[in-house]
This record gives C-alpha cells, structure tokens and sequence, in this order.
C-alpha cells in the first residue's frame, strides 16, 4: 500500500480518492474549502452534466486543446466507464437530447453524496478546511505537502486537482499552478473559456434576453475562419452568449484574446442570397405604403426590429416604396451576416472552464505523472486541457484522475486476485479453495472474518442492535488471518477461533451484523490488504462489486436453492451432525434475502462477472471452468 496525497476535493480529486482507495492504497484527501465538490454543486445549472454517451471518436473530437493528450486515458477509463462506476456506486443516470448524461435526479448534489459515501467506505482521510501551502520534494521526488498551518505530510506520491480559475467563489483559485510552477512545470497562459463574449457594439444591451433560435454564427479572424456552427445564442448586456458563443469561445479563446475576431450572425441561414432578396421584393411589395420599421413584423422578432432598422442605414419613416434596390441589396447582406467586434472574453467569473493550465509536455498521459518530478501527478482542470461544453470537461477531469490514481506506483508488487461471490451454500469455499490450490495462490475466505466478528460479538455479549455497543466492541477486535498447512485459520486478538466459525448461530448472526457499516467498514481494508500482496481466490458476497473491483477475474457462482440445501444437507450428514432439510431450506433462503437486500455492499453480480450456476455442474466441472477463465483473462 502506497500513502497517497490528493490536493482538491473537487471532482478529479473526489474521483482520484476514490479509485486510488479501492486499489487499497491509503489516502489524504485535502480540500481547502469546508465541503468537497463546491464547484460540481453547481455545473450544468445544478443537474451536474457527468458526462456524454457517445462513441470515442467523438468523445476526442470535443477536446479542444490537445486532444491527443487525452488519447490513452479515454481509452484507459473513457464515458462508459465512468457511467458504470456511478451506478455501481449506487447513482441512477439518464441520457438526455446530445448524449448529455445526468443523475436522474437532476441533482448535482446526489453525484457528490454518491462519491463522499463511497470516499468514506473506502476509508479516505478526509481533510476540509485545509489548505496546502506547498509540495515538497526531495532528490527529485515528491516526499509529501505542507499545510497552510505548518504540518508536515509524508507521502509516497502526490496528486494535485486543484482545479482552473473560473468561478474563484468555489475555490478554483489556482493554487495548483504555483506548485506545479515551483517545481519546474511550464503553466500555459490561463484565459476563461466557455464563457459569454463582450463586443465593441453597445446595441445588444438594448435586446438583452433575446435568444435566436437556427441562427448560423461565424466566427472569423482577418477573413480567417475560425468556427462556423448553426444552432442558439444569446444577447446579453455586454455582449453575447448561448451555446453557439460558449463553443465559440473554446474554439477561438486564443486568437479573441489577441483581438480583431469578428461574429457574423445569419439571421436566415435556410435562405440563399437570391431567395432572401425575393422575400423581401414580396415583403416590400405586400407593404409598399408602410413605413420601413412597420413592415419587418414578418422577419424579425420584435425585439430585434429596432436594432435591424437603426443597423441598415435607411430611415425608419422612410416609405417601402421608396427604399432603392441598393437599400434593400445591402439591408439582405446585413440579414445573412449581422456583425459584431468581439471585445473580450467574459471573466473567470463566470466561465465554467480555464483554458491552459500545466503544459501537457511535461506530463505522462499514460499515468499524469509529472516528467520532471517522480511521485507527482496532475488530474483535471489543472491541466491545459479543455473539451466543448456536453460533459466533456468532467469527462477529463474523471479519466485523468483514473489514470492518475491507477497508474500509482505500488510500494510492492499487486497481486492476481480472482473474485468469486454467491449466496450461501453455492460452494464458493469448496470451489475457490481447489481453484487456489490449482494456481498455487492464497485462498481467504472472507465469510469467516465476518463471522469472526460475530464470535467476538457473542462472545462479549453484545446486542446487535445497539449501534454504540458495537462500534466500541469492533474497535476492540482484531481479525488476523493465518495460514496453518495451506487452511485459513481465524485469529481474534490473537486467539484461533477457527473451530467456532461454522456454529449456526454465528453464520446467523454474521449475515445479520454485516449489513451495518460499521462492521463493514472495519472488515473493508483487512481484506483489501490481504489481497495487495498475494495473488489471492477470495469469496465472499462483494468482493467483485466492492472490495476487489478491479479483479482479474470475477465469477457470480450460484445454484438453486434446492440445490444448495441438500449439498449442505448431505454435507452436515457426513460430518454425523443434525441436520434438517427443510430448515436448511428455509434459513439459506432468509440468509440470500438479507445478504442481497442490505442496504451496504448487497449480494449481487458485478456487471463484469461471469455467472457460473453450478446445480448441473461437479465440482471439478466447476474448477475447471474458472481456471479457464483465468487462463482467459490472462492471455494464455
Ligand atoms: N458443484 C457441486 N456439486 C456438488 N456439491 C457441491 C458443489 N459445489 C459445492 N458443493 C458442496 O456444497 C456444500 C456447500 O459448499 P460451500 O460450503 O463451499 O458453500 P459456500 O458458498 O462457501 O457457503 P457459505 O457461503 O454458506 O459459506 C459443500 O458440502 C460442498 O462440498
Ligand atoms: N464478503 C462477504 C462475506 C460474507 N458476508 C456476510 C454475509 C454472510 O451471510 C456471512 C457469512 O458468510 P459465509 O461464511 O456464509 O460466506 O457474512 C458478507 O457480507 N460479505
């Protein structure tokens, strides 16, 4: 296990926690402000746009600046990726017009609950309030963080998502870049990017609100086009905005920063030249005897007439009829290209995103790790990377922290681990105990820690419903596992409890107290560690779906329940004890029922399981059948 560091509690940050945790590394999680994801609450005006569902040629052709940077981590961790680790984390998602994904809630707030649930099963030190004056370094690698307060943080890498610039209020205030700076990285300028646009022409003051509908916008530099997109936009009192202006911003940040960009907005983009000018011969014809303001009711939404007639050059009393073919010619060429200077980008104040950031030269896109100091990583906005609005930013920001927190050096070697889990009585111990012998790896069985706790809680005398009682009664167990000639024994503060484990009662009881967190939680790491160094066979009810989630291999193993009774039946016969069959029956059926309906880490296949139903199948059937997807898995 590696002590892992992470500037930022925003989204890369919250993200990165969280995949570096469930990797069993130990994580510090900072965050200057007094709650995580501040600026998460409020993208995508509250519903918090998590990502787009479209394909990943698309998903790369939105990255705005360096797009071959994101290469390698939309194909390590890309969109479905991300849709599927939320809904495993328990948050439902709809897909909405553009592929834009959203929690079906339509609230931002639910994604960030739905991480800081996680971040906390996961055992994530969470640290708010904290801000980190700087990160240290020694021989060229990152040794661990100062805090504004003076403490000193240890740490075998760092990973810094401390966000852009835009909307300061929530934090974004750049912090990231004067560590990154400070240790010889290159800060690509940093300018507002999706933000509205302030031009030299007062007049779209005097129609601010007005939003035109299938209006063609280009955007050009000294007859250089830079973007050209037909869709919505918007005046506002300094300028314009709307999507089609949003986009445009991204595009063309840069070159609006060094002025002389001008927009020519096509008021009627389904109509060609000549057919605009035969509409308005008609127009003109129909209203000879108007006066030139009265007559573009037809044309024009009324809010917009005023600045169309004060924009043409011809008098607004003036008689249809008396408007010269040259009038109307050049009014037609203000209809197809209405042109306003852009002045300034809008302020990070009200960007949803910076472009710029730490130079993408400097930074490994496999792993973000910096290539100048070892152990140091970057994740998200910090980095001079930015997408089109559609939740491509947030995409960036959940695939590099992915790459970031996946790709972190471990102390030791990782370990195979191959996951199988299924109700009571599928054969999960018999099976995986032959398959970890069969590929000489560690079987642990993670049924009998939770039963472990249950000895220890009956044998204190402890009520299981009270929460108090237990959380003191966990803290003072320990549950070691020990290998004695290849068989998992079960040490409680270091006595073997073994031989108590397969007590009904306790079965009973384990399956009850093992809905509760806190019982969870004490169990969670245990097995995490065990699983770091060792290639390993672990069974239990959530070991593909929380403890191990990145198993090689994963297999739901199941059989009918009549099954399962007479097995265990025939079992407890063999064994000479008691045993009835109907009760087995009936106490294996309440036992999958609560394991699978717990609120906590239930019984259930992972989406990337194979389910393996072995009421046809023996034994070495069964064997047989997961060494081979090992084998699979593993290329040979
Ligand atoms: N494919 C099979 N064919 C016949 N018997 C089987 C098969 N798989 C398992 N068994 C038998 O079923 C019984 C229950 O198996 P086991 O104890 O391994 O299940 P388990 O899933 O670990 O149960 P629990 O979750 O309650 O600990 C054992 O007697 C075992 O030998
Ligand atoms: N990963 C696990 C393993 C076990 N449990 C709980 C649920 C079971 O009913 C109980 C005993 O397990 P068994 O020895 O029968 O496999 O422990 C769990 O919640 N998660």
């Amino acid at each position: 296990m590696s002590r892992i560091v992470i500037v930022g509690g925003g989204a890369a940050g919250m993200y990165a926690a969280l995949i570096g945790a469930e990797k069993g590394h130990q994580i510090d999680l900072y965050e200057k402000n007094e709650k995580l994801g501040k600026k998460l609450y409020i993208t995508g005006k509250g519903r918090c746009n998590l990502t787009n569902a479209c394909d990943r040629e698309t998903l790369l052709g939105s990255v705005i600046s360096n797009p071959r940077f994101m290469y390698s981590s939309f194909y390590g961790h890309g969109n479905q990726d991300t849709m599927a680790l939320f809904e495993r984390i328990g948050l439902s998602i709809k897909t909405e017009r553009g592929n834009r994904v959203f929690p079906a809630s339509d609230k931002s707030s639910d994604v960030i609950k739905a991480l800081e649930r996680e971040l906390k099963k996961n055992q994530v030190r969470i640290h708010l309030n904290t801000e980190i004056r700087e990160i240290v370094v020694k021989e060229g690698r990152c040794v661990g963080i100062r805090t504004a307060g003076g403490e000193n943080v240890p740490a075998d890498a760092c990973i810094l998502a401390t966000g852009g610039l835009s909307y300061r209020t929530t934090g974004s205030t750049g912090d990231g870049y004067r560590f990154a700076k400070a240790q010889g990285h290159s800060i690509v300028e940093c300018i507002p990017s999706l933000v509205s646009l302030e031009t030299e022409e007062d007049w779209p003051a005097k129609v601010q609100g007005l939003s035109l509908k299938n209006v063609e916008l280009l955007v050009q530099k000294k007859n250089r086009i830079l973007y050209r997109e037909t869709g919505e936009m918007l005046f506002t009192d300094r300028g314009v905005s709307g999507p089609l202006i949003l986009t445009a911003s991204s595009v063309a940040g840069r070159d609006i920063m060094q002025k002389e960009v001008e927009l020519l907005i096509d008021l009627k983009p389904a109509l060609t030249h000549k057919q605009l000018d035969k509409r308005l011969i008609r127009e003109f014809e129909e209203q000879k005897n108007r006066q030139f303001k009265n007559c573009l009711g037809n044309l024009f939404p009324n809010k917009l007439i005023p600045v169309m007639v004060e924009q043409s050059g011809i008098a607004p009393e003036k008689q249809v009829n008396l408007i010269t073919k040259e009038e109307r010619k050049r009014f037609a060429e203000q209809i197809k290209a209405l042109c306003l200077h852009v002045k300034q980008l809008g302020g990070f104040k009200e960007a949803v995103i910076t472009k710029g950031g730490v130079s993408t030269r400097e930074v490994d896109p496999k792993t973000m790790e910096s290539k100048l100091v070892e152990g140091l990583y970057f994740a998200g906005e910090i980095l001079d990377v930015d997408a089109v609005t559609g939740g491509f930013n947030l995409q960036i920001a959940w695939s590099t922290a992915y790459a970031a927190a996946s790709h972190m050096k471990q102390e030791e070697k990782m370990g195979y681990q191959i996951a199988i889990d299924g109700p009571a009585g599928a054969g999960k111990s018999t099976i995986a105990k032959l398959v970890a012998e069969k590929l000489d790896f560690v079987y642990v069985d993670t049924g009998a820690l939770y039963r472990g706790l249950a000895v220890h809680f009956l044998k204190e005398g402890i009520d299981e419903t009270d929460e108090t009682a237990l959380t003191k009664a966990c803290e003072k167990a320990r549950i070691d596992l020990a290998y004695e000639n290849g068989i998992q024994q079960v040490l409680l503060n270091g006595e073997n409890i073994t031989s108590l484990l397969r007590e009904e009662r306790v079965g009973n009881l384990a399956s009850r107290v093992s809905a509760l967190q806190v019982v969870r939680e004490k169990l969670l790491q245990t097995q995490r560690e065990i699983a770091q160094k060792k290639n390993v066979v672990m069974d239990g009810r959530d070991i593909g779906t929380c403890v191990l989630p990145e198993a090689g291999v994963k297999i739901f193993l199941t059989a009918s329940v009549e099954t399962r009774a007479k097995r265990r039946y025939e079992q407890l016969t063999r064994e000479g004890k008691q045993a009835d069959l109907k009760k087995i029956e009936a106490d294996i059926q309440e036992r999958d029922h609560r394991d699978s309906h717990r609120e906590i880490a239930p019984l259930k296949q992972a989406k990337d399981a194979v389910l393996l139903d072995s009421s046809d199948l023996t034994i070495p059937q069964v064997v047989e059948r997961i060494i081979r997807e090992k084998e699979n898995a593993s290329g040979n």
